[in-house]
């Protein structure tokens, strides 16, 4: 449903005041040409409501001949800001940076938030934006998540379609995603509502089935017709077969002319009860990145390329966010989501 200026001016308000904006902070909207208007009107006149020092930085957009499509996390990592440091100073100089054209990524985002800049993406349409508007209890739940996360040593995933899947964990931080940006140097992302980290490098092992109803961003398709397996070895796809799907991915990841993109990225599962399995197909693919994707509780969410975001040396531009569903997801020997359902820990549950 459509959203008014003034709904999503007063979501804006929420979530800026999670965020901790006041008074006593300076908060930039980073913009270009395509961002959604309402949303940048929406956050400034927040930030001005809460009597914060606001001000936009606008870049021209960036693009590459490779690039395909127009979904902001299908070509990562290289954006307007890479080689640009004036504009990145202009950023670094803000508290709050709400970014509304997709740094995530980049090491331009990472030199961002050393500097001690928080910064929120609000990429969504309203309707996301509204529907998944974030809360405290979303963060408690979350944390209560990354507290068992960070503890493991190893993540197992199998499921009735076949996959079984495992990797080390501890080399990478865990990654927690609530909604809004309230401490030093963090960045978020509103809607979200999920966590993930990295495999230990050269660890990750196994086959991933993708079954029907599985997603595959960012072509914003559900596998429909016959299940696509990936096979893993050393931390790195080195098959994929099936039908149609299967070629697809095979074929678009090949385009990259880039060993890396085989790699997997970050690995975890939702927590957002409010994200919806079947709101992707509801959206025009130019509509959205598809965060209900990403965020549906209990999903079992891997990816693969990047792992600049946790200081990671690979900065390859192609990014595939893959969510499955039936997925039982183990931490040692601690169940946390089994076949789809999160069991544990027991205060990440909605009620
Ligand atoms: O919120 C996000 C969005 C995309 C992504 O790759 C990670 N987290
Ligand atoms: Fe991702």
């Amino acid at each position: 449903m459509p959203v008014s200026q003034s709904e999503l001016t007063q979501h804006f308000e929420h979530v800026l005041r999670l965020s901790r904006v006041d008074e006593s902070q300076s908060v930039a909207i980073l913009k270009s040409h395509y961002s959604n208007t309402f949303i940048v009107n929406a956050a400034m006149e927040a930030a001005l409501r809460l009597k914060a020092r606001a001000y936009i930085v606008e870049l021209p957009a960036f693009n590459h001949e490779t690039a395909m499509g127009n979904d902001l996390t299908a070509y990562v990592g290289h954006t307007a800001l890479t080689d640009h440091p004036a504009a990145q100073q202009a950023l670094m100089a803000a508290d709050l940076v709400v970014d509304t054209m997709m740094l995530l990524h980049s090491p331009e985002q990472e030199a961002i938030l050393k500097s001690g800049t928080r910064i929120l993406l609000a990429v969504e349409p309203p309707e996301m934006l509204a529907r998944m508007l974030p809360s405290e209890s979303d963060k408690r739940r979350v944390v209560a998540a990354q507290k068992v996360f960070e503890q493991a040593a190893t993540i197992k995933v199998t499921s009735a379609a076949g996959s079984d899947f495992q990797a080390a964990l501890g080399q990478y931080p865990v990654v927690t995603e609530y909604g809004f940006a309230d401490e030093p140097g963090r960045w978020d992302h509103w809607p979200s509502g999920f966590l993930f980290s990295w495999p230990n490098e050269g660890t990750a092992e196994g086959t991933l089935v993708l079954d029907v109803g599985d997603i595959l961003l960012p072509f914003k398709n559900y596998v429909r017709e016959k299940p696509v397996t990936l096979e893993i070895e050393k931390g790195f796809i080195k098959r994929i077969h099936g039908g149609f799907d299967a070629e697809y991915l095979r074929e678009y990841m090949e385009h990259f002319k880039d060993p890396e993109v085989y790699a997997l990225s970050h690995i975890g599962w939702g927590l957002q009860p409010r994200a919806q399995w079947t709101a992707l197909g509801l959206h025009d693919k130019n509509d959205a990145i598809g965060m209900d994707a990403r965020a549906f509780e209990g999903n079992f969410l891997f990816s693969t390329g990047p792992n600049t975001e946790v200081g990671g040396p690979r900065n390859t531009p192609c990014h595939m966010d893959i969510p499955m569903r039936h997925c039982t997801v183990m931490l040692d020997d601690l169940t946390v989501v089994e076949e789809g359902k999160v069991v544990a820990p027991e205060e990440s549950l909605s009620r």
